[in-house]
């Protein structure tokens, strides 16, 4: 017998080629799908000379909707998208490790369609490691020579995976061809002009996210759930342009909601949308989010659309009370608020992007971790706010080599204006800090280099930074530390930290400085690189994992739980 599924109320055969849902739409959607959009060849035409996506009535757009002239067509898209009649229910996205390969591509179809009542927009990384693979290919190709930039080893790879996927799916090669022979092209641009720019950089990585979609739009008609493929670049998400870290303007979320209501009214189809891309305002080039960028575009979508839920869905059990890899019995924390996921990603966590969680707060619309693995754990749910009167430590976070810096004033007692001075400093040299902890004459900072500097520009950045301080102040330079973020309720930082320096103390461990942030959701102590994993594996044994300690973990199961630890009353 064959297997079936209900979506949007029509039955679709499980793994069936032919698509079923003709009656939602005269218009034939698979030929738009197989080729790749006009927009792309012409910036694939441009991309060994820097060029952009769009020629220049693209740029006036733009333009004009960041400086607001195009207010009735957004108040438009406002309307339409905050009606009963809105087409989309949430946002599902699915990162990488959900897409590694085309048994996984099936499984997260079905998944899709497993949930009758959504009417999702989904979001989709690049498959697998492809972006690391991508970004490997483009720095050998700068070296590498043009006669052998088609045979480096990551092309290669990127190509077989691609084509064994679009292969073992079934689906016609066309979809992805042309990026595949572009990607190879750009590759060769890179050899011969023997430097790969940021901007670049983004282009080159854009591929990934480019044929995801392609081949899932693809599979989805395939099996007759109609699926409309759409570049994020395309489609109204306008950035800033600080290629490979771009943020999302706010022009983005009237336009993204227009282009997708409106397709949806005249040829309804679930839109499958490419993640971590944008397009510059000013360049009008591809840029990228930053390493992870997809949760953000899900949530931007989740914010734009005005949904119900943003759904990331990850390979594992939601977000965990530690880093997995560090802390292997790390369990997943049923609820957390908008600001503790914030800090969670903001100190390291990678489970989410750091700036993701500003759209879903903002409009705020609950967002869902999730196991494409293990669709049945409840994963995380988070939201604005939550019973934090039981909550104490959520998760434990470790960013690994930061720069600690000790700035003593050269000046007496005192001095007005000295902090002011130290920051204009950073604000002058695009410098970002990230823990403060400060006296009336000293100040100790953490800097996080990876953020904002390229790597082979870090010294000569923090010679410019130690050089411009100096005029004002003492300082040291201490590189190769780490912060440990307890994300939790810091109304219970006594506790906390009586339990943490007890653990530090025990493991024979100097904390170098300590902060406790405004958000009252994170404690952040500096401990030298070296020790920082043994300390996090210590803290979790203690905090998660430990009955002898004067805590108790609640129940954790989902509807009623929270992730938490509390005094054993005595
Ligand atoms: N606190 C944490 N909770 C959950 N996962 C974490 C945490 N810290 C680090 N991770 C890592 O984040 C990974 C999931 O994030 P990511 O790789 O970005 O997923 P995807 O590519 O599917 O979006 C997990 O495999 C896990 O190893
Ligand atoms: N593919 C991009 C964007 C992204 O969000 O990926 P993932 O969802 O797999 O973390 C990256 O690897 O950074």
């Amino acid at each position: 017998m064959e297997a079936s599924l209900h979506f949007h109320g029509v039955r679709i055969p499980c793994y069936s080629r032919t698509p079923r849902l003709s009656h939602l739409s005269s218009k034939p959607w698979l030929s738009s799908v197989a080729s790749p959009s006009r927009s792309f060849h012409a910036a694939m035409e441009n991309a060994c000379k820097g060029g952009s996506l769009r020629g220049n009535s693209e740029k006036k757009r733009i333009e004009a909707v960041l400086r607001g002239e195009e207010e009735e067509e957004e108040e438009e898209a406002t309307e339409s998208h905050g009606s009963d009649a809105a087409p989309f229910t949430c946002v599902m996205k699915f990162g990488g490790s959900s897409l590694a390969s085309a048994e996984r591509i099936r499984e997260i179809a079905q998944l899709i369609v497993s949930f009758p009542d959504e009417k999702p927009v989904v979001v989709l990384s690049a498959m697998g490691k492809t972006t690391n693979n991508l970004l490997l290919a483009g720095e050998k190709a700068v070296s590498c020579g043009v006669s052998n930039a088609s045979e480096i080893e990551e092309l290669s790879f990127i190509k077989q995976l691609h084509l064994r996927t679009v292969r073992e799916l079934g689906i016609d090669s066309s979809v992805i061809s042309a990026h595949l022979e572009e990607l190879e092209q750009l590759l060769k641009g890179i050899a011969m002009m023997k430097e790969l720019t940021l901007r670049t950089r983004d282009y080159l990585v854009s591929f990934g996210e480019c044929m995801s979609t392609r081949i899932f739009a693809a599979y989805l008609n395939n099996i007759g759930v109609k699926a409309r493929q759409y570049d994020a670049f395309d489609i109204g998400f306008i950035t800033t342009d600080d290629f490979t870290n771009a943020d999302i303007l706010e022009g983005t979320y009237p336009s993204v909601a227009k282009r997708l209501n409106d397709d949806w009214i005249s040829d309804p189809a679930i839109p499958v949308v490419t993640g971590f891309l944008g397009k510059g305002s000013k360049s009008c080039a591809v840029t990228t989010l930053g390493r992870g960028g997809s949760d953000l575009t899900a949530t931007t979508i989740g914010k734009s659309l005005g949904l119900r839920e943003v759904q990331v869905w990850k390979d594992v059990d939601g977000v965990l009370t530690c880093d997995p890899s560090i802390c292997p019995d790390a369990e997943p924390v049923p609820y957390l608020t908008f600001d503790e996921a914030a800090e969670l990603a903001y100190f390291g966590a990678q489970v989410l992007h750091p700036q993701s969680m500003r759209p879903a707060r903002d409009g705020e619309i609950p967002v869902r971790v999730k196991n494409s693995y293990n669709p049945k754990a409840p994963g995380t749910l988070i939201t604005k706010t939550r019973d934090m009167s039981k909550a104490v430590l959520t998760s434990i976070v470790l960013k690994q080599n930061v720069t600690l810096l000790d700035i003593v004033s050269t000046r007496m007692l005192g001095q007005v204006g000295f902090l002011a001075k130290v920051f204009s400093t950073f604000e002058d040299l695009g410098i970002s800090v990230d823990v403060v902890a400060t006296s009336e004459v000293s100040l100790s900072l953490t800097l996080d280099p990876s953020k904002f500097w390229s790597r082979e520009l870090i010294q000569q950045e923090l010679d410019k930074m130690e050089e411009e301080l100096e005029k004002i102040a003492f300082v040291n330079l201490l590189q190769r530390r780490s912060i440990i973020s307890l994300i939790g309720n810091v109304q219970y930082s006594s506790l906390i930290l009586e339990k943490a320096f007890h653990v530090l103390l025990t493991n024979q461990v100097n904390v170098q400085m300590i902060s406790q942030g405004a958000s009252k959701v994170n404690i952040s102590l500096i401990v030298n690189d070296s020790e920082a994993e043994k300390c996090v594996k210590a803290l979790h044994h203690a905090f998660f994992e430990s009955d002898d300690l004067l805590v108790v973990v609640l129940e954790s199961g989902f509807g009623n739980g929270s992730a938490a630890l509390l005094p054993i009353e005595t």
